[in-house]
């Protein structure tokens, strides 16, 4: 293995196998224990078809029936969080009906993100670029989870797993914005794994990854804008050997994203010196 390479290995905490039933058990285990250590009443996730959510989603949704076995009060808020008419709605809809949430709450984000575009105009006199109008709404996504999880007492869920999480692949304090993340040291087709083992429609689990924050190419692929396939992601995850250029590419975007699995730098830390 390359240096860096054990190096990731060891902080994203991915196994090269896993046994589905125990992943999910400890997952679910994780998620139950730790709402029952902060008292919180429940967990809040965004649900939008694609699979990270429809197995994070699921996953709450089995720590609170198991709370609930115990006589505790705990609820899961699926939220559904569309910027207009999402194009993919068919699978949004797929995904709340397998997780088959205790609430389903419908949000849409579009009008809180023209309002942020149009103050930006007023001060800047153009629009925001699609890029950076794709990030605020992401980040727009965290502050409708977090208004649910202050009304309801209830936890906000992230859906960061190692694949992501090594490229550093979200937006810093939007999707990556969260309390609890169960998915953590799974690669991407761990995930999927995890979600057929649970009994998902194939068209969930094989579903192409999508970020989908762009108008002007919307469902654009994770693979388009990474120029890294997941499976090369996933390899290099698990120990294996990948392309030379394809490991220096990973690679390059692990040290420059070091700042978003870190929280904010400062005049204590030295770690951004190396
Ligand atoms: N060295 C440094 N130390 C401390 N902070 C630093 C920094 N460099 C930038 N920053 C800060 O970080 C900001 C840039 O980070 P950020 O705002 O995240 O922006 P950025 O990384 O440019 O964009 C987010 C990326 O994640 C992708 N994404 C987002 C959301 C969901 C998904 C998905 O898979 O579904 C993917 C999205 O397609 C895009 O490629 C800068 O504006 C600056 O404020
Ligand atoms: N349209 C949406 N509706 C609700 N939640 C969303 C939406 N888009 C993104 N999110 C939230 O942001 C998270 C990050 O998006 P991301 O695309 O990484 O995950 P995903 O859509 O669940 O899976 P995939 O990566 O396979 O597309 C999602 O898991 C979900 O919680
Ligand atoms: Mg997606």
């Amino acid at each position: 293995m390359r240096e860096l390479q054990k190096a990731i290995v060891e902080e994203m905490g991915v196994k090269p196998e896993i046994d589905p039933e125990q992943e999910v058990t400890r997952r679910v285990d994780f998620l139950a224990d730790y709402l029952k250590a902060t008292g919180a009443k429940g967990l809040v996730l965004g649900i939008s078809g694609g699979v990270d959510s429809s197995l994070a989603g699921k996953l709450c949704q089995l720590a609170v029936e198991q709370l609930r076995a115990e006589g505790l009060d705990a609820t899961f808020h699926a939220m559904r969080l569309p910027h207009g008419i999402q194009h993919d709605e068919d699978d949004a809809k797929r995904a709340v009906e397998f997780i088959a949430p205790d609430q389903t709450h419908t949000f849409n984000i579009e009008k809180a993100v023209t309002g942020v575009d149009v103050a930006f105009n007023e001060s800047f006199g153009r629009n925001l670029l699609d890029y950076h109008r794709g990030n605020v709404k992401a980040r727009l996504r965290m502050i409708a989870q977090y208004a649910v999880a202050g009304e309801q007492q209830a936890l906000v869920v992230g859906t960061d797993h190692a694949a992501e999480s090594t490229t550093g692949f979200f937006t810093k304090y939007g999707d990556g914005g969260a309390d609890v993340l169960p998915l953590f040291t799974l690669n991407k087709r761990q995930v999927r794994v995890l979600l057929k083992h649970l009994g998902a429609d194939e068209r969930l689990w094989m579903k192409a990854p999508t970020a989908d924050l762009l108008d002007e190419t919307p469902g654009q692929l994770d693979e388009t804008e990474l120029g890294i396939t997941y499976d090369h992601i996933d390899d290099y995850l698990e120990g294996r050997e990948i392309p030379e250029a394809e490991a220096e590419k990973l690679e390059k975007r692990y040290l420059a994203t070091r700042h978003k699995r870190t929280v904010p730098v400062s005049i204590a830390d030295q770690w951004w010196r190396s």
